[in-house]
């Protein structure tokens, strides 16, 4: 038998998938890491903790695996976007990685508009300059950290740094690279017009691949380390909304993701890169071939959950915390929950909003906090849905992944929300599958990522939704949208007294 790995550099932890040729996923592997909070709106981590988390998991996968270590052929990523990651003339990182949800940039995204203009920012990155994408992160540390910016010789995302230091190469691919707000989307290349008009020398922009590119093998020190083998080819990978999408077998037309891990997206596969939404939503290079995907953003979803979780239950797994959400009724008797932890993206491009509980009641006991949240976290998914509807896309199924998926409660609340089917895969790490599918479509067992989608993914399970559900979401949601607009300003004035 032969076998592929794909790894998926997440916020919360790695995961690490052996998948077989006919994607049985044989063993998986998580390895957690610390996210650091310094003040409110930072949000970095140490690459090297990636590092060391990755060996360790390579290496406990490969010490329970009973085969030749020579079938496993080949291995790819799936990354956490937008992480600025810089490099030194000697490639050593220079400072910790500055992640997707830090929204410490506020003023950089201005700077990025005043200094190009939003029409031709759209027309170059078809985006518009929010704090999470890597650009501003750049400016922020040339204005803030002089010093650390003249000795950058490069910068690069976080699973390009993983594979860097499996492999002693630095590539991008072009799914990833398309969130950094320096590619034109359209052409495929760096922007030297973006890079020269914030002031960005473009021989900072690493070289550009496709995910499924080769990339290398793996160096011989961390076959050592890991237990691979040296001649293990390594590919590209790509951006993780990227890999979930394909993981999921959104490689045509029409067909729509919900993803909810740290982050919550929902997706749209696109087969051009002509449509026109503005800057709604996020529009990107997929890690498929030469195609496209759609998607808004909710920051804080899985990890509203965790967040609680952590506050209030810290001893307790998140299946026991879910465990009688099903006892409380639609709506969490009058109960709402705005996930807005970190600020927001879609529909809000917000870093100062914050989130809420309306309507607590003395009656009130923790699982009704607990279900609030989760249908609080669906709701803001379902701003992106409506987005989409009111565009013209037809959603009336939706394949969903992520650890929000593996709670069936939380499935229906999806289908009811959503007011669409729901479709579970057998796993629902669709970005650790994405990653092993494009190590498996760049060795070749496959012609394309659809014939690959056509043997790897199995449905374990659909939910439909519940008419009588559908319709008490479609008036709480009218009220959940009227937090928004009625916190902001409060949201603004608290802003001074966080730490
Ligand atoms: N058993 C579970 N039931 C419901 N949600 C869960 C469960 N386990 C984890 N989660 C949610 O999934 C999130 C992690 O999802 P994951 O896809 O692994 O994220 P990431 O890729 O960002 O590391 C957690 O923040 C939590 O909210
Ligand atoms: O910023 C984005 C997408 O634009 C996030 O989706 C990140 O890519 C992080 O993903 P998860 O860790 O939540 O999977």
């Amino acid at each position: 038998m032969k076998y592929v790995i794909g790894v998926d550099l997440g916020t919360s932890a790695v995961k690490i998938l052996l998948v077989n040729q006919i994607g049985e996923v044989v063993d998986e592997v998580s390895k957690p890491y610390p996210l650091y909070q310094e003040k409110t709106g930072y949000s970095e981590q140490n690459p090297q903790d990636w590092v060391d988390q990755t060996v360790e998991g390579l290496s406990d996968l490969l010490k329970k695996f009973t085969g030749d270590v020579e079938e496993i052929e080949g291995i790819s990523f799936s990354g956490q976007m937008h992480g600025l990651v810089l490099l030194d003339k000697n490639n050593e990182v220079l400072r910790n990685a500055i992640l997707w949800n830090d929204t410490r940039t506020t003023a950089e995204c201005q700077q990025i508009y005043d200094e190009i203009g939003e029409e031709r920012l759209l027309a170059i990155t078809k985006n518009p300059a929010l704090e999470g994408f890597t650009l501003p992160k750049i400016l922020w540390v040339k204005k803030h950290e002089p010093k650390i910016f003249a000795e950058t010789t490069t910068f690069v995302l976080p699973k390009d740094y993983l594979r860097y230091r499996l492999t002693g190469n630095i590539h991008m691919d072009y799914s990833d690279a398309a969130g950094t707000l320096l590619l034109d989307i359209r052409e495929k290349t760096w922007s030297k017009e973006m890079c020269d008009l914030v002031g960005i020398n473009a021989e900072l922009c690493p070289p550009l691949i496709e995910a499924y590119d080769e990339a290398g093998t793996i160096t011989a020190e961390m076959a050592k380390a890991t237990g691979l083998s040296p001649s293990t080819r390594v590919f590209a990978g790509g951006a993780d909304n990227a890999c979930g999408a394909i993981g999921a077998g959104i490689l045509v037309d029409g067909q729509t993701l919900c993803s909810i891990g740290t982050s919550g997206v929902v997706l749209s596969y696109e087969g051009s890169n002509e449509k026109d939404f503005q800057g709604k939503v996020h529009y990107f290079n997929h890690g498929a071939p030469d195609a496209y995907y759609t998607m808004g953003v909710t920051l804080a979803a899985g990890y509203s959950l965790s967040w609680f979780k952590d506050v209030f239950a810290s001893e307790e797994s998140f299946d026991d915390l879910l465990a009688d959400i099903h006892t409380v009724p639609v709506g969490s008797k009058g109960l709402l929950f705005t996930p807005y932890l970190v600020g927001e993206r879609t529909p809000y491009a917000d870093a100062a909003i914050r989130g809420s509980f309306i309507g607590m009641d003395g009656s009130h006991r923790r699982k009704d906090f607990v279900r609030a949240v989760l249908e609080g976290i669906t709701f803001s998914l379902n701003e992106s849905i409506e987005i989409f509807r009111k565009n013209g896309k037809q959603i009336d199924t939706i394949i969903t992944i992520g650890g929000g998926a593996k709670n069936d409660e939380w499935l229906q609340i999806q289908a009811d929300i959503f007011n669409a089917k729901i479709v579970k895969l057998a796993s629902e790490q669709g970005p650790g599958m994405g990653a092993a599918m494009l190590a498996a479509y760049g060795c070749n067992w496959f012609d394309s990522l659809k014939e690959c989608a056509g043997t790897f993914l199995k449905e374990e399970k659909e939910v439909v939704p519940k008419q009588e559900n559908v319709e008490k979401y479609k008036k709480l949601f009218a009220v959940y949208q009227e937090i928004y607009p009625q916190t902001k300003k409060m949201n603004e004035q608290l802003t001074a007294f966080r730490a």
